[in-house]
């Protein structure tokens, strides 16, 4: 079986601390692949404020370059909206059985994991691994062993920040990988 984590994120726009995260993983854990899940919208923010997710996807694909342990997926693209977790999950187990799929997500997720729609249920049918983020406490219960944290070196960049750098006209080349730099220019985006 590969061992396959899901990284699903809004990636609006995917950033280095993205790709810190997935690279840590494949490197210090026994996952094999990390699957970035470029997702049409969190059922937990506002509909309609993220960049056009076939937009998203580019960039993830841009942003994984030839690094054959990271794959950009537009699976979640393809599935009924709202698009749960859980649904996605179970669906690609469906779709793969030759792989295990575990779910990557950082500690600001784990602190609403409750609110996610059948949190349960992916926690006993899939391994979770929670890539730690400062101003983030994160507590697992005892019983709760499929749960990981990640004794893994901070990285505190976001999208919300490169975003708003960008409108304010600064210059975020390093904060992105270059082509997708590339693309956030030749296309205008977040100005
Ligand atoms: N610097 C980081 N450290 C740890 N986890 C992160 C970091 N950046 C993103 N993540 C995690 O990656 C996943 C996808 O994140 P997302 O695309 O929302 O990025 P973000 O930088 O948090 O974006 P935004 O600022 O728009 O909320 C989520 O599980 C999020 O918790
Ligand atoms: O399934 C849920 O109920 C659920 C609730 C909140 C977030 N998620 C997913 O978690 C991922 C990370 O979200 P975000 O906005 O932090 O990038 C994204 O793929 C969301 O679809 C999923």
């Amino acid at each position: 079986m590969i061992k396959t984590a899901v990284f699903s994120g809004t990636f609006n726009p995917i950033h280095v601390g993205h790709l810190v995260l997935a690279n840590y993983l494949c490197e210090f854990t026994d996952v094999d692949e990390v699957w970035l899940m470029v997702s049409p919208l969190n059922p937990l923010k506002e509909p309609n404020t993220a960049l056009d997710s076939k937009l998203r996807y580019e960039m993830a694909k841009l942003a994984i370059d030839d690094d054959a342990r990271l794959s950009a997926s537009d699976f979640e693209l393809h599935l009924p909206q709202p698009t749960y977790s859980i649904k996605t999950l179970t669906a690609l187990r469906d779709n793969y059985p030759d792989r295990e799929f575990s779910l990557l997500i950082g500690a600001d997720n784990w602190l609403v994991f409750d609110q996610w729609k059948d949190y349960q249920q992916i926690i006993d049918e899939f391994p979770i691994w929670i890539y730690p983020r400062a101003g983030f406490e994160v507590k697992i219960p005892d019983f709760m062993p499929s749960v990981k944290l990640l004794s893994a070196p901070l990285v505190e960049i976001s999208s919300t920040f490169i975003r708003q750098s960008i409108t304010g006209g600064h210059d975020m080349r390093r904060f992105v990988p270059e082509e997708v730099w590339k693309y956030i220019k030749t296309n205008r985006l977040y100005l």
